[in-house]
């Protein structure tokens, strides 16, 4: 949790607009909105949801202060509302799916349903916390299944987006990366920390071998020297090595060493044969310098023998798609369903609460996802979203329900999960994602289809708008 005090956290036209409802007598009114994402980012074929533990304790923190109050009435909030602010808190419902699911473009994959008033204002804060934290766990995941069983360390903090940096180290983890170096976010919600050393600490010292030598003296179990500061092959990699041996003659081990420029695959492979001459088979290989999925892999086809990647500003910026389109919109209001028209059919939003039925092949894996109305039977047939003869009979599939309630008329109804288990979760149903939808280039669309009745109700609502 980051904010514990939420409620300013958000974007003036949400607080007018609940003013607007509070004193035109509205803001009894029920609503349901959902949440989801159009489009999916870097060109991938799913998105790792993430964030919602960083939700509940939003919500749990939900209240006017004082000083928000004053704060409020000074940008002339009228007294009426003010009082009815003080309060105020959550006293709706949120159905979610699970940190850590994997999801797919116009699901909703999370609905909050409350009076207008209390729906409308978790908008902006919720959107900022599920965007960004799915949109880092996503591409976590992508580097993470780069590097298979390599281990991927999150080094993005001082590149990351100010203050961003914290919930883009817990959103790492939960993508699959084994620790990060940022220090709070391993205190906050028990994270791995790892580290090596900077340039400064070498180039502090005389020569390179009296650096590496002080701070294996103080790590002699722990030390990851850096060794490209003057040459890598002709000084860092043999000044290593020296100290890898007197390491030895104490009965201690040097864990590693670190590339940081150059060609790391031919650095690599020169390093590697110069400490196995050495007999030092044991000593890792860790590399870093802007990373990201498509230079890990193609660092280890050219047979990179690197044990470990660390990844900075690729990551935590989320650089070559840095935000995900996901919004909130108002899907039913006083218990009718409602939808948002646009010219482009795929941006019609569907109308009333829906539920999300996951359907399995025989080998556990994903088949597809079906959309349908919350209160009818899960469907036997579903359809494709625009195109009306395009349909797929699930009837004799196994399925899973994928919302739960976690919030229930304001009581959270969950132990907010840990960044483990949603990071064991994400894995998990990572592994039932068939490798077509998960691979970089041209991913094969996964389909979401949604049921006659709400197709129907849909398109009925189109033709009455
Ligand atoms: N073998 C390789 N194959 C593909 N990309 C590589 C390889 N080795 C390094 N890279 C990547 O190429 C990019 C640029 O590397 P380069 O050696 O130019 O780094 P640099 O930071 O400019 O080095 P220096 O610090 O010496 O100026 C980095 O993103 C790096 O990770
Ligand atoms: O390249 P990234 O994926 O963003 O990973 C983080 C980078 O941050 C550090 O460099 P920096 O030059 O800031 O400090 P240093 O002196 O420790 O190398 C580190 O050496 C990495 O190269
Ligand atoms: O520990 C490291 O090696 C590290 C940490 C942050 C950024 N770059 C490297």
């Amino acid at each position: 949790m980051i904010l514990k005090k939420p409620a300013l956290y958000t974007d003036l036209y949400e607080l007018t607009m609940a003013q607007g409802y509070f004193l035109s007598g509205r803001h009894q009114q029920t609503a349901s909105f959902d949440y989801f994402f159009r489009s999916l980012p870097f060109d991938g074929g799913y998105v790792v949801f993430a964030g919602l533990g960083d939700l509940l304790e939003i919500i749990r923190y939900f209240r006017f202060h004082p000083e928000e109050l004053e704060y409020l009435r000074s940008q002339g909030f009228k007294e009426e509302f003010l009082s009815f602010l003080k309060d105020f808190e959550f006293k709706g419902s949120v159905y979610s799916v699970k940190e850590g699911e994997i999801v797919f473009p116009n699901e909703p994959i999370l609905r909050v349903e409350g009076t207008i008033v209390e729906a409308q204002i978790l908008e902006t804060v919720l959107l900022n916390t599920l965007n960004f934290a799915s949109l880092i766990a996503t591409k976590a995941s992508r580097i993470k299944q780069a590097a298979g069983d390599h281990a991927v360390v999150d080094f993005g903090l001082r590149r990351a987006q100010g203050l961003g940096g914290l919930q883009a180290s817990k959103a790492s983890v939960i993508g699959g990366f084994q620790g990060t170096s940022n220090v709070l976010a391993g205190k906050m919600d028990d994270i791995p920390i790892n580290g090596t050393m900077a340039h400064s600490w070498i180039q502090s010292f005389e020569d390179e071998l009296t650096a590496f030598r002080t701070y294996a003296e103080h790590y002699p179990d722990s030390s990851i020297l850096l060794v490209d500061t003057y040459s890598t092959l002709k000084k860092g990699v043999p000044n290593a090595i020296k100290v890898a041996k007197e390491l030895e003659e104490k009965g201690h081990k040097l864990v590693g060493i670190r590339l940081d420029s150059g060609d790391l695959a031919y650095f690599a492979r020169k390093s590697r044969q110069m400490m196995d001459d050495a007999g030092l088979e044991y000593v890792k290989i860790a590399a870093s310098n802007q990373l990201d999925e498509h230079l890990i892999k193609s660092l280890l086809d050219q047979g990179a023998p690197i044990d470990l990647f660390g990844v900075g500003t690729k990551l935590v910026t989320a650089y070559d798609d840095p935000a995900l389109d996901g919004v909130y919109k108002l899907s039913s209001i006083n218990g009718k369903p409602t939808l948002k028209i646009s010219e482009n059919e795929e941006k019609v939003t569907l109308p009333d609460s829906k539920k999300i039925i996951r359907y399995f092949n025989e080998d556990g894996s994903f088949y597809s996802d079906g959309i349908a109305l919350n209160d009818e039977e899960n469907p036997s047939v579903i359809y494709h979203p625009y195109i009306a003869h395009r349909s797929t009979i699930v009837s004799e599939l196994e399925s899973e329900e994928l919302l739960h309630n976690v919030v229930n008329k304001g009581e959270i109804m969950i132990d907010p999960p840990t960044v483990q288990e949603s990071a064991e979760y994400a894995r998990m149903r990572l592994s039932k994602l068939n490798d077509e939808h998960k691979r970089f280039d041209n991913p094969h669309v996964y389909k979401v289809g949604l049921s006659k009745k709400l197709r129907e109700l849909k398109i009925e609502l189109i033709q009455n708008a």
